[in-house]
């Protein structure tokens, strides 16, 4: 299973941001091209996985989450409510400060109100800077997070998301150095 998203993973390219190393795919990247069919399968495989009966809205993060968690929409009929890197000004927009590997900058919620059941579809979690401010700042506001769902996974930030209650479940968990990308885990398989 998920044999397009492993063999693409394992030829990813590497580049250094500063000390960071980058790994360069379709999916977390859009670079070169995203194969519908991976995302496809990705999707499918979330399903399987995830009990989305009771979901209000699936929560992704500008810009990577979005294919996935747009193909989960698709197929499900349940809105899409998508975490910006700008600000809209609306009432009650929450401002979070996000921080990877790369990058800091700022996010920006609007749309969840307290007692919306989400799940957060991500496309990345490295040291889980992203996902430990969004769903502190879910719990400040009263957003019931149903499960927190990456697709691929490096580092162990997501152990710090066990901290907060959260299971992220990761369906591929790599390894990333100058070398290149390795596969580590498979989730289910374990
Ligand atoms: O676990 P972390 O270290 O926080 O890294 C994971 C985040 O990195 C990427 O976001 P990025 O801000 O690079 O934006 P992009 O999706 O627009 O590429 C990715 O989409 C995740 O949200
Ligand atoms: N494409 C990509 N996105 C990331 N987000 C956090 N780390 C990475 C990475 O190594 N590659």
């Amino acid at each position: 299973m998920l044999e397009k998203l492993k063999t693409s993973l394992i030829n990813s390219p590497v580049i250094k941001r500063g000390e960071y190393n980058y790994f360069i795919h379709p999916i977390s990247d859009g670079v070169p091209s995203i194969d519908p069919h991976m995302v496809e399968e990705i999707a499918e495989y979330i399903l399987q996985i995830t009990d989305i009966k009771k979901v209000d809205t699936i929560l992704t993060i500008e810009a990577m989450g979005i294919p996935v968690a747009n193909a989960l929409s698709l197929k499900t009929g349940i809105p899409l409510t998508i975490v910006r890197k700008r600000p809209y000004f609306l009432e009650g927009e929450v401002e979070l400060s996000q921080s990877t590997g790369y990058s800091k900058g700022a996010l920006y919620i609007n749309g969840l109100k307290k007692g919306d059941r989400v799940i957060i579809v991500d496309d990345v979690i490295s040291t889980g800077g992203t996902l430990i401010a969004l769903v502190k700042a879910l719990k400040i506001m009263g957003v019931e997070i149903l499960d927190v769902i990456s697709v691929i996974g490096r580092g162990t930030g997501y152990l710090q998301l066990n901290e907060l209650g959260v299971e992220p479940k990761i369906l591929v968990t790599i390894d990333v150095s100058e070398k290149g990308v390795e596969i580590k885990n498979v989730f289910g398989n374990e």
